[in-house]
């Protein structure tokens, strides 16, 4: 059988699977009508359903580029996101309930862009994106997706975000690179370019409060529950926790709840512990506390763990290792470090749908902030860089997580080695 063939099979096969899933457990067949439901309906146990869906999209991907050939491959979109930034600038979306219909004229009304315009942009997201509908001439509905962006203020902030400040960063990444070659400064990237600013994200968003916010919220949704943390760790064996860069305690409060022992420090910058403090339980006070700390001086907590989700791969290696050894002064003999977030794949895992989300953060990480993902081999090499104190334990990646759980010991006089420190 020829590759076309194969994947037309596999694509019938796995798309009997998941039909018969659907089917057998009364549920709706996948649509993306205003009404449809926001996700697939496939619980995190139907490992078979899972690998059935992304057998699918994998499959009609490569035939998909297979049927349209290489030079026709090539052909660059460059009107691709035009149209959904007009929609969301100008609130087409929001223009109109769901489950009712609009026209051009309505929207022209709503916006105070010209009927002419509305129609060329919504036919452009229609046919790109399958943003709205237009079932009879100039009757426009929602899709299942505008429908979301519509109903869904985080998700659609996320969009804005995505589209406003990533999006035009990107563009600059190679001139940043020409200008600053290897640059590990987050100051010096695409961001910075596009901005045309001499700052980082961090102070350019912070300079802007309407920004700020929105970047903000980009955080508020957690990607993955916090249990995963909470039950993947033997946080009973120890009493006292440093969250590191910990924003609003979420994880220091879910593991003080459920460990009634532990002792939770919550460190961050002064903004986000007055928040963080404001919002925290009146009955978790005595155990979770929150306090200002710059993770680029010198450490003053002695805890068992010293957790940090999420923060590394926002620098590149010469702050992270800054990071590391700045919590050295504090560290005892046994001080676990738990490092959790995103791995990206090894090379062989590459063709895999899942590591497509790791692959892009990693480009998206340098060109907001010259920071990166990094591979499993460089966590135990960028620890040895920090202080050859620290000893890479292992990690692991509880099902249906997207975070690893990477863990480190400290341990005083080089035990490990034999001969005391220095
Ligand atoms: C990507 S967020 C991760 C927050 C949290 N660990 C989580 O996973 O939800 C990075 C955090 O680092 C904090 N941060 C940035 N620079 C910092 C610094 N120099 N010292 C301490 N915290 C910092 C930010 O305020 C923010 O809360």
């Amino acid at each position: 059988m020829n590759r076309i063939s194969e994947l037309s099979a596999a694509i019938a096969k796995h798309t009997a699977t998941i039909d018969g899933y659907f089917t057998s457990n009364g549920l709706p067949t996948p649509s993306l009508e205003a009404d449809a439901l926001w996700n697939l309906p496939i619980p995190d146990g139907a490992t078979d359903i899972k690998q059935a869906r992304v057998a699918v999209i994998e499959a009609c991907s490569e035939l998909r580029d297979l049927m349209t050939g290489p030079k026709e491959l090539l052909k660059f979109e460059w009107t691709a996101y035009v149209s959904v930034k007009v929609i969301l600038r100008f609130r087409l979306d929001q223009s109109f309930p769901v489950g009712e219909s609009t026209t051009f004229e309505a929207m022209s009304q709503y916006s105070g862009l010209s009927a002419k315009q509305v129609r060329r942009f919504v036919k452009h997201a229609i046919l790109n994106h399958r943003l709205f509908q237009e079932k009879s001439p100039g009757v426009i509905t929602h899709s299942a997706l505008t429908a979301v962006l519509a109903s869904e203020e985080i998700a659609r902030n996320a969009f804005v975000v995505q589209l406003d400040e990533f999006w035009p960063a990107g563009i600059r990444v190679a001139d940043a690179l020409e200008k600053w070659p290897g640059s590990e400064e987050n100051n010096e990237t695409g961001f910075s370019l596009v901005n045309n600013s001499s700052k980082s994200l961090y102070d350019i968003l912070a300079a802007d409060p309407v920004r700020n916010a929105r970047f903000g919220m980009l955080f508020n949704r957690p990607d993955e529950p916090l249990d995963l943390i909470i039950e993947n760790y033997p946080w009973q064996d120890f009493n006292s926790v440093v969250d590191v860069g910990g924003s609003h305690g979420a994880v220091a409060i879910a593991i003080a709840e459920k460990f009634p022992h532990m002792k939770c420090i919550v460190q961050d910058l002064p903004e986000t512990v007055k928040e963080g403090a404001a919002r925290l339980p009146v009955k978790l006070e005595d155990r979770v506390e929150f306090m200002v700390q710059d993770f680029f001086t010198p450490q003053r907590i002695t805890a068992d763990v010293y957790y940090l989700r999420s923060i590394l791969h926002n620098w590149s290696d010469k702050y992270c290792i800054k990071i590391l050894q700045n919590l050295v002064p504090a560290l005892k003999n046994g001080s676990r470090i738990i490092i959790h977030e995103r791995v990206l794949p090894d090379v062989d895992q590459l063709a895999g749908v899942d590591a497509k989300p790791a692959i892009n953060l990693d480009i998206g990480m340098l060109q907001l902030l010259n920071a990166q993902q990094r591979e499993m081999h460089e966590w135990p090499a960028l620890l040895q860089r920090a202080d050859h104190r620290f000893q890479f334990l292992g990690a692991k990646k509880p099902d249906g997580a997207i975070r690893w759980i990477c863990e480190a010991v400290w341990i005083e006089g080089d035990e490990r080695r034999g001969f005391p420190a220095q």
